[in-house]
């Protein structure tokens, strides 16, 4: 049955988020009238199988052809599975799965068919969040940031933090609650920091056929390495003007400077490149920021949690600090981008992708009546 968005008033909405570590899908229920958070609902994760993992890691950085067809169904079904318990909600925001990023050049990719999952479950989906700030100018990516301008109201946030997220890429959210709206110019700064954990989880995985370095156990016992760490922030990315935004194996090429060294050493100096980008990514705060929460993956390890304490000149704490989530975040924000999407409003801004007017992305599919 075909159903429409309502234009005002608080809604249930759900959001589906599959990151760029290719651990699965997250999914969750917020109460949102596109502006402010009013409370949030339920979620669940389904892992991929490692079947389905490798599909889709045999199509990351590609834009066509038969792999990207492959991993397109895997990603389709995998949400329509999950996404089944969800459908009584009023809209479900889709991210897909980012396989290639390159705004400048061929553009984004997120894969996984939108209308397709509407028209199964038979609830309006919004998708493809990124393409119209791409094609605006805009970096397509971080997109959190306008979620993380309403985190910081509904916790009560009074002067400028900042939200980092440690997925496999980082990116950091510069927030100042003083302002009415996200879209205010000086309400927001936000860019991708720099490589997160995916530099870690490749080499555990090359070296010991590990999907992470869980606990940091591995990078504890080991030292990093300076001259690594010194070529590693010499990379032209980080001495650019924010904002600006990465693929995923961008930096790929980091696992080769650790090559000689023992698996403890190069794990502690890969968490220490992720803790250092941040470092670089903290100069570009408009003002000092009170503290720093923390969301994503990378907030369960405690080694990188301790690096960030020292390197950072303020306090750093996981989101759960301050009562929300750091596992839904993401989707959470997708949930909230999705109600902003079909009421018409802004996504982003020229100070969180470089877009060059504020756009609202994203692709709203309605399921045909009958
Ligand atoms: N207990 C843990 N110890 C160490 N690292 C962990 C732990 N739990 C998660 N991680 C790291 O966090 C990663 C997953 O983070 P997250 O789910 O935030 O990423 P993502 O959403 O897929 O990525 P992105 O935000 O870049 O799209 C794991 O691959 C692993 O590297
Ligand atoms: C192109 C893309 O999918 N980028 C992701 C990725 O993962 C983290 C970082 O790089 C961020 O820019 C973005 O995800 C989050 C959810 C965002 O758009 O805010």
């Amino acid at each position: 049955m075909g159903r429409a968005i309502s234009k005002t008033g608080v809604v249930h909405a759900a959001g589906a988020m599959s990151g760029t570590s290719l651990d699965g899908v997250d999914v969750a229920v917020i109460d949102t009238d596109g502006h402010r958070i009013h409370g949030f609902g339920r979620s669940a994760y389904r892992a991929y199988s490692a079947e389905e993992r490798a599909i889709l890691r045999a199509a990351l950085g590609q834009w066509s052809g038969p792999e990207v067809e492959a991993a397109a169904q895997v990603v389709t079904a995998a949400h329509q599975r999950l996404l089944s318990g969800f459908s009584d909600v009023a809209v479900l925001g889709f991210h897909g799965q980012t396989l290639a990023h390159a705004p400048r050049l061929q553009g984004t990719l997120q894969v996984g068919d939108g209308a397709a999952l509407a028209q199964a479950l038979g609830a309006p989906v919004v998708w493809d969040f990124r393409s119209d700030d791409v094609a605006m100018g805009g970096e397509g990516a971080p997109l959190a940031p306008f979620f993380h301008f309403a985190c910081a109201k509904y916790i009560g946030a009074a002067q400028p933090l900042c939200f980092l997220n440690l997925g496999g890429v980082g990116n950091l959210t510069y927030v100042d609650p003083r302002f009415e709206r996200p879209e205010e110019d000086g309400a927001l700064l936000a860019f991708d920091t720099g490589p997160a954990n995916a530099p870690v989880n490749d080499l555990v995985q090359a070296r010991l056929g590990l999907s992470m370095d869980e606990g940091g156990k591995i990078a504890k016992s080991g030292t990093v390495e300076t001259g690594a760490l010194e070529l590693f922030l010499a990379e032209p990315y980080f001495a650019r003007m924010p904002p600006k935004s990465l693929d995923r194996n961008d930096f790929a090429e980091m696992v080769g400077l650790v090559r000689e060294l023992s698996d403890a050493d190069a794990a502690a100096t890969l968490t220490g490149m992720c803790a250092a980008a941040v470092a670089e990514a903290m100069q570009h705060c408009p003002q000092a920021p009170t503290k720093v929460l923390v969301t994503g993956g990378g907030r369960h390890n405690p080694v990188l949690m301790d690096m960030l304490k020292v390197s950072l000149e303020c306090e750093v704490e996981p989101v759960e600090a301050v009562g929300l989530d750091g596992d839904m975040l993401e989707a959470q924000a997708f949930a909230f981008l999705a109600v902003r999407v079909a009421r018409g409003l802004p996504t982003s801004a020229p100070s969180t992708t470089g877009v060059s007017a504020c756009v609202g992305g994203g692709t709203v599919s309605v399921p045909a009546s009958g």
